[in-house]
């Protein structure tokens, strides 16, 4: 399996990824939501350098140019609520792409213990397609999990992209166990070391849907 940590790599994308991380920065909703757009919008652009690609000729006004354009049918698929804003940053990219949706929240039964629930999907057949799973944050990668699962029941995708910015240690090993190792890859912006008590990533950025979205009662 592959995976891609874009924080090995010195690039704009880093500022983006300190600005969401920062407590002085991250309560700015708008930008918040804005900086993950633009790691997706980075993102998309990078994996797309990993797609088949065929020349196609194409006639302007004055002759036919050849270009090599990808071929891959897309299908970016969200965990709600903080995928949002990192879904649109790929789908500004892939403009053509399918879209589905799935819901997937921590029911809390008390201070620690969760179970995470998925209650929606709305997702077009995926079978022979290219499969793109957005979610910010992989802290235990149960989420990640649960919706892949959900995400199976509407067909078998040839290649699979786990796309997050903040993942666990944890997460990445859990997601190495369970997703098809030939045909998947990760890309994410950093790697942290470890999950708290609540399984909140450490140092992680806090929560992702609440700092987009607001708290929830
Ligand atoms: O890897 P896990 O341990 O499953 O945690 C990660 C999940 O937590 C966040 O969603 P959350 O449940 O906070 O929902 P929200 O986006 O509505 O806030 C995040 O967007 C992931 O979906
Ligand atoms: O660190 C974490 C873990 C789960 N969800 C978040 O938004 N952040
Ligand atoms: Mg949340």
């Amino acid at each position: 399996m592959k995976i891609i940590d874009f924080s090995k790599t010195n690039s704009i994308l880093n500022q983006y990824v300190s600005e969401i991380r920062n407590v002085e920065v991250q309560n700015d909703r708008l930008r918040f939501r804005r900086n993950i757009e633009r790691i997706g919008e980075i993102m998309a652009y990078e994996m797309s350098k990993s797609f088949a690609y065929s020349t196609k000729d194409i006639r302007t006004p004055l002759g036919i140019a050849p270009v090599c354009t990808p071929d891959n049918q897309l299908v970016i698929s969200t965990i709600l609520r903080a995928g949002l804003p990192f879904h649109q940053g790929f789908l500004s990219y892939f403009d053509n792409a399918e879209n589905a949706f799935v819901s997937a929240y921590r029911k809390y039964k008390d201070t620690l213990k969760f179970d995470i629930h998925i209650e929606y999907i709305a997702s077009p057949r995926i079978d022979g397609k290219t499969l793109i799973i957005t979610d910010p944050m992989l802290a235990t990668g149960s989420s990640m999990e649960l919706s892949y699962q959900a995400m199976l029941t509407k067909g078998h995708p040839s290649e699979i992209h786990v796309a997050s910015i903040i993942a666990s240690r944890q997460a990445v090993e859990h997601i190495m166990s369970i997703f098809p190792e030939e045909k998947t890859t990760i890309w994410c912006a950093a790697i942290d070391p470890e999950i708290n008590e609540h399984s909140y990533i450490v140092p992680g950025l806090g929560d992702a849907g609440d700092l987009a979205y607001g708290e929830k009662e």
